[in-house]
C-alpha cells in the first residue's frame, strides 16, 4: 500500500503529461483529418518512423544521424507547406459553440432556412448556403456582394433565380441574416469517388474543410438537398432527414429536451397498470 502511494506520488506528473499530450495530439488529429494535407502528413511521418527504426536496428549510423538531424528542419518545412491546413485546424480547435443568437431566433431561423431550401429544391433552383458559426467567413464574404439583409425563402429564390445577377456563387448567412451573396468558396481538392459531384458541391465541401461553417447545397440538376459539415457531404436528403439534420446541428439542446420528455411520457405510459390504461383510452 505504502509502495503504491509512493509510486503514485512519484509518477502522477507523468500520468498528467501523458493525458495532456494524448488530448492535444488527438485534437490536432481530429482538426487535421478532413484536410487535404492529412494523408500526405501521415505518409511522411510513417516513412520517417520506419526509416529511423531500420537505421537504428541495423546500426546504419550515418543514415540515423541524417534522419535525426533532419527532423527539426523537416518540422519547419511541414509548418510552411501545411500552413493553410494548420491555420484551419487551429481555428477549428477553438470552436465548439454553436450560434450565439437566442434560442427563439435559432428556432425561427432553422424553420425559415428549411422552408427556403425545400422551396428551392421544388423549383429546381440551384443554391449554395454557408452558415457561419464560430469561424469568421469575412474573407469569403469579400469575394461576393455584401448585403446584410433579413433572410427569407422569397429572398433566397430571388437571389438564386438563374437569371439574377447574384445567382452564381454562394450565400453567406451570419447570425440569421444574409451577410453576402455571389461569394466564391474554396473548392475541395480532395479526390472523390463520386465523379458526378460538380463545383457547387465541391465548394460546399471545400468551405467546410477549412472552416466550421455548415454548407447547404440544392442541386439545380436533381433538386436534391445536401449538407456539408467538417468536409463531409450528406447527399440526397429527404425533407424530413434534412429538417432533422438542421435541428441536430442548430438546436441540439432543444432536441435533447424533446427526446427526454418523450422518453418520460413513454415510461409513464408503460408504468400505468392495464386497467388504468383502459380507462385512459376510453
Ligand atoms: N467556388 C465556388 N464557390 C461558390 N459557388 C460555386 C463555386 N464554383 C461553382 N459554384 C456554383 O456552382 C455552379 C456550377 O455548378 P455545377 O453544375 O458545376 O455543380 P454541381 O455540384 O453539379 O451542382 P448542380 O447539381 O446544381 O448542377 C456555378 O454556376 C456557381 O453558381
Amino acid at each position: 500500500m505504502i509502495l503504491k502511494m509512493q509510486f503514485l506520488l512519484e509518477h502522477w506528473r507523468d500520468g498528467v503529461e501523458i493525458l495532456i499530450l494524448w488530448i492535444g495530439i488527438y485534437q490536432l488529429y481530429r482538426a487535421f483529418r478532413a484536410t487535404r494535407g492529412a494523408s500526405i502528413l501521415v505518409g511522411i511521418v510513417m516513412i520517417l518512423a520506419i526509416a529511423t527504426s531500420l537505421a537504428f536496428i541495423f546500426q546504419l549510423k550515418v543514415i540515423a544521424w541524417i534522419l535525426t538531424r533532419s527532423v527539426i528542419y523537416g518540422a519547419f518545412a511541414l509548418v510552411i507547406i501545411f500552413q493553410p491546413e494548420l491555420r484551419s485546424a487551429l481555428a477549428k480547435l477553438g470552436s465548439s459553440k454553436l450560434f450565439s443568437f437566442s434560442k427563439n431566433q435559432r428556432l425561427e431561423f432553422t424553420s425559415i432556412l428549411a422552408d427556403a431550401a425545400i422551396q428551392l429544391s421544388k423549383h429546381r433552383i440551384g443554391a449554395l448556403f454557408a452558415l457561419e458559426r464560430e469561424i469568421n467567413l469575412r474573407e469569403h464574404q469579400d469575394t461576393g456582394v455584401n448585403l446584410d439583409a433579413e433572410f427569407s425563402p422569397e429572398l433566397a429564390q430571388s437571389i438564386f433565380y438563374p437569371k439574377a445577377a447574384l445567382h452564381d456563387g454562394g450565400m453567406i448567412l451570419s447570425q440569421g441574416r444574409v451577410a453576402a451573396a455571389g461569394c466564391v468558396f474554396p473548392v475541395s481538392q480532395r479526390e472523390m469517388s463520386d465523379r458526378t459531384l460538380g463545383l457547387r458541391h465541391r465548394a460546399a465541401i471545400g468551405l467546410t474543410e477549412e472552416t466550421d461553417a455548415v454548407a447547404i447545397v440544392v442541386s439545380e440538376e436533381t433538386g436534391h438537398i445536401s449538407i456539408a459539415i467538417n468536409g463531409e457531404l450528406r447527399r440526397n436528403l429527404s425533407e424530413s432527414e434534412f429538417k432533422e439534420m438542421l435541428e441536430d446541428i442548430f438546436l441540439p439542446e432543444e432536441k435533447k429536451e424533446e427526446e427526454n420528455a418523450k422518453k418520460t411520457l413513454d415510461s409513464e405510459d408503460n408504468s400505468l397498470d392495464p386497467s388504468d390504461r383502459d380507462m385512459v383510452s376510453d
